[in-house]
């Protein structure tokens, strides 16, 4: 069993740093834009044996993760807020729900019945995976989805989402409610079908000031968090743009907690405390740059965890479509190259 992801998880020790990336799967990859040529993305999403496929095709490059195929607006369909990815534009959800009589007609569906492809993609991933690779489910956060909802796709600053929640927060409280218990039935049901791991991609949730994230959102997330963590499978809390957010965010819960690149890991470890482990935080966009550059940064990341049993090495965000190949391979390759012990008490900077 190849565990080095899991153990970090529990801040117990490896040999070297586990590596895996946020949106490791998709349009970087020749074979993935192959297939989408074929079918569209919520066709492969909604086909379990095209989810397993894709799921497997970063894998060959060493990652010490898989991530279910899927996306984080999926449960919307089953809610009763159906949406489309339209060409060019992003999501498009066609009925947003902005007052209360949207917030009333939504529904809290049972995963097996609304997503039961999502749950026998799991199924059919565990078992092709054999045990070698550790899988990760994951679901949207109830702001990051309540952003699409609300907006009806994506946004730059949540306007129309922040006046609902600052105009009727007991509507908004009722739409967090709703959301939180779909996303916490929805990550029971991707263990009880075998997911190893769990993240929350609670992606925009920093856009928000630390008053209202712990006004408005706060107990949502731990609804989901404190439910998931009674599971044993380790949680992984993740978002962007979090630097004044990370107490915040640890309080609400996670076994992990995911940190962008904006903050310095050791930092952000500090703060958050040792009890936790964390994961990230390079630069997506330096998968773009020169590789030297991308190795030399990486190498910084590693040293700022300082080789403390409980770091997994990631992105601060998911992977960009024009990112090369070559460049994520020799990011891995790298990582694996430097035992654990050899970082600590190594200078972060
Ligand atoms: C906000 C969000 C979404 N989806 C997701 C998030 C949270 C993470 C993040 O912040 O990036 C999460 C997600 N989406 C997808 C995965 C698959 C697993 C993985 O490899 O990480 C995961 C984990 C597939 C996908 N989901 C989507 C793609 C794009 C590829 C395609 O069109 O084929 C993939 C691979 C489409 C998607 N899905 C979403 C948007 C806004 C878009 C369109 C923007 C874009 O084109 O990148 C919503």
């Amino acid at each position: 069993m190849h565990d080095r992801f899991l153990r970090a998880c529990r801040r117990e020790p490896t040999d070297v740093t586990p590596v895996w990336f946020m949106r490791q799967a998709g349009r970087y990859m020749a074979e993935y834009r192959e297939l989408r040529k074929k079918y569209t993305l919520l066709e492969i999403c909604k086909t379990p044996e095209l989810a397993l496929e894709v799921t497997l095709q970063p894998l060959r490059l060493g990652m010490d993760a898989a991530i279910l195929f899927a996306d984080i607006l999926l449960p919307l369909e089953p809610m009763g807020a159906p949406f489309e990815f339209a060409k060019g534009e992003g999501p498009v959800i066609h009925e947003p729900v902005r007052d209360r009589a949207g917030i009333e007609r939504l529904r809290v569906f049972e995963p097996e019945e609304g997503l039961g492809y999502v749950l026998d993609a799991v199924r059919l991933i565990r078992k092709e995976l054999d045990g070698k690779t550790p899988l990760i489910g994951f679901a949207g956060a109830p702001f990051t989805m309540a952003s699409y909802l609300v907006e009806g796709g994506k946004s730059s600053d949540y306007r129309l989402t922040k006046q609902l929640m600052w105009s009727d927060p007991e509507a908004w409280s009722a739409l967090m409610g709703k959301i939180s218990e779909v996303v916490r039935r929805l990550l029971r049901a991707q263990v009880a079908a075998g997911a190893q791991a769990v993240q929350l991609f609670d992606s925009w949730v920093g856009s928000l000031s630390i008053d209202d994230y712990r006004e408005h959102v706060q107990p949502h997330v731990r609804h989901i968090l404190r439910d998931l963590e009674a599971t044993g499978v380790p949680v992984i809390h993740f978002g962007t743009n979090t630097g004044a957010l990370l107490e915040a965010q640890r309080d609400a819960g996670g076994t992990v907690i995911g940190v962008d690149w904006r903050t310095p890991l050791d930092k952000a470890w500090q703060r958050i405390g040792y009890d936790r482990a964390v994961q990230g935080n390079l630069d997506p966009l330096l998968l773009c740059a020169p590789r030297a550059v991308a190795e030399r940064r990486a190498r910084a990341v590693l040293a700022e965890a300082g080789g403390r049993a409980g770091h997994i090495f990631n992105l601060g965000h998911g992977i960009i479509p024009e990112t090369p190949v070559d460049t994520v391979k020799a990011v891995i390759d790298l990582v694996h190259s430097i035992p654990r012990a050899s970082l600590q008490g190594e200078p972060a900077r």
